[in-house]
């Protein structure tokens, strides 16, 4: 009997969270319809033969006409209808002041409690609200600052 085929693994759509000053900043979907005006992180597929990094890096120029380093994922990882994967990483400027050049037709830098009252694309919530949980003024015990 022959095997059957492995299964293929979904592909990876990478989201940003870049962060400064205690917000992380939020951008608003312009298409497709069924999406559009929902709030998501910056970001989109990975290429083959792409590192996540190196894809969100590539992503956030296109998108948002800044440079960034990428430094630690979300924990977590949340399917995106059947084939893709949403994995969310830490990030932080390095230059450029991001403007909505692609994709997006508004930019947001949340506050905790800002970022819990918008209309997020729904796999998105996990990660909000750990940004919510660990992104704080001030850190202490079981908190740190992102
Ligand atoms: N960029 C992004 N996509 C997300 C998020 N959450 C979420 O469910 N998605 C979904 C929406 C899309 O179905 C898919 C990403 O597609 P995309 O259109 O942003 O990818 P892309 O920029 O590489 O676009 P393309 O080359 O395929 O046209 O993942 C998120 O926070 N950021």
């Amino acid at each position: 009997m022959t095997p059957a085929p492995a299964p293929t693994p979904p592909r990876v759509v990478v989201g940003a969270a870049l962060c400064s000053h205690g917000r992380f900043l939020a951008a608003r979907r312009t298409s497709p319809a069924a999406v559009a005006g929902r709030w998501e992180f910056p970001g989109g597929k990975v290429e083959p033969g792409e590192t996540e990094q190196a894809a969100l890096a590539r992503e956030l120029r296109e998108e948002l006409g800044v440079e960034a380093t990428v430094t630690a994922r979300v924990p977590g990882a949340w399917p995106v209808g059947e084939d893709l994967v949403l994995h969310i990483w830490l990030a932080r400027l390095t230059s450029g002041t991001p403007q909505p050049l692609q994709d997006h037709d508004a930019l947001r830098w949340l506050t905790p409690a800002e970022a819990l009252t918008l209309s997020w694309l729904p796999q998105d919530l996990p990660a909000v609200h750990w940004l919510t949980e660990h992104q704080t003024s001030s850190a202490g015990p079981g908190r740190e600052r992102i």
